[in-house]
């Protein structure tokens, strides 16, 4: 029996790795409404397919390894692959919610949750993503632990292209710059931020860590001149924007609700 679940992308605007001595990582991220769904079977091998052809997914690999279970999975994403929405985070999610339920797995969504994490984590595909899409809504890290609340501003979106996470991730002169920016944003945030604050932010972020791309730049420009803030979707060749209106091609909103079975047993 197939079983279909479906977690929301996310979009992290400040990032800012885990400190040396170790930790977590911190941010400002929202999920938005267009996601993934993946569709799950129990089969003999592990095997992941995206829209139906074979395609490499580690993270989803490496979960179904984790959870001790042997299954086909096809991915079908709303969202572009590698660009930044957290489609890897999303994929994993969704993946681990749709195993419990084909296999009757004895884990809450919490250790599932955990575990997609973990699969993430090994393949160098995300950090925090899963936490935002478990939950839904805009979530940012304080010093007195993670806050959510739930915007509703419509979002603007362009996209050029992937940016591979594992690569930034890997990347050490990037991962100082951006532990300072992104903190530095994060301390900036008010108690109760807005889309607009974060973009603000974000801007200011892609700036002191020199990640821009010339797209980037040029998109986050056209927005500002027509009054609207801009930030980069970390890690994609991606620029969102709050307060315009037709300036970007794409739109979205914040989804207030995470990852979810669509059916099961
Ligand atoms: N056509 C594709 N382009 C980019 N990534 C792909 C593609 N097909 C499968 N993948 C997988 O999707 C995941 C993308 O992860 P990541 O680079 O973290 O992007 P995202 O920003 O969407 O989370 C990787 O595990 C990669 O192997
Ligand atoms: C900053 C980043 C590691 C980027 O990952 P991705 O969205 O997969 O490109 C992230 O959003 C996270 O998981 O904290």
């Amino acid at each position: 029996m197939v079983i279909r679940a479906f977690a929301p992308g996310s979009v992290t605007g400040l990032f800012a790795p885990p400190p040396a001595e170790g930790g977590a990582s911190r941010g400002a991220s929202f999920a938005i409404r267009d996601g993934v769904v993946v569709e799950l079977e129990p089969a003999d091998t592990i095997s992941v397919t995206v829209e139906g052809e074979p395609a490499p997914f580690e993270p989803v690999e490496g979960l179904c390894s984790d959870l001790g279970v042997t299954a086909s999975v096809d991915v079908r994403p709303e969202v572009p692959l590698g660009h930044g929405f957290g489609a890897s985070g999303a994929a994993t999610l969704a993946t681990a919610i749709a195993a419990a339920d084909a296999f009757d797995l004895p884990r809450s969504r919490a250790e599932l949750v955990d575990a997609a994490h973990r699969a993430e984590m090994a393949a160098g595909t995300g950090q925090g993503d899963v936490f935002i899409q478990e939950r839904g809504g805009l979530l940012w890290t304080t010093d007195a632990g993670i806050r959510r609340t739930v915007p509703s501003s419509p979002i603007e979106y362009a996209t050029a292209g992937g940016i591979d996470t594992a690569t930034m991730l890997d990347d050490e002169a990037f991962m100082t710059a951006a532990r300072r920016a992104g903190i530095r944003g994060l301390d900036a945030l008010d108690s109760e931020p807005t889309l607009r604050q974060l973009a603000e932010r974000s801007r200011e972020y892609v700036a002191e860590t020199g990640i821009a791309t010339s797209f980037v730049d040029r998109q986050i420009e056209r927005v500002e001149a027509a009054g609207g803030a801009a930030g980069m979707a970390l890690f994609g060749e991606t620029v969102f924007a709050v307060d315009v209106d037709g300036i970007l091609p794409e739109r979205t909103h914040v989804s207030p609700v995470g990852a979810r079975l669509l059916s099961g047993t």
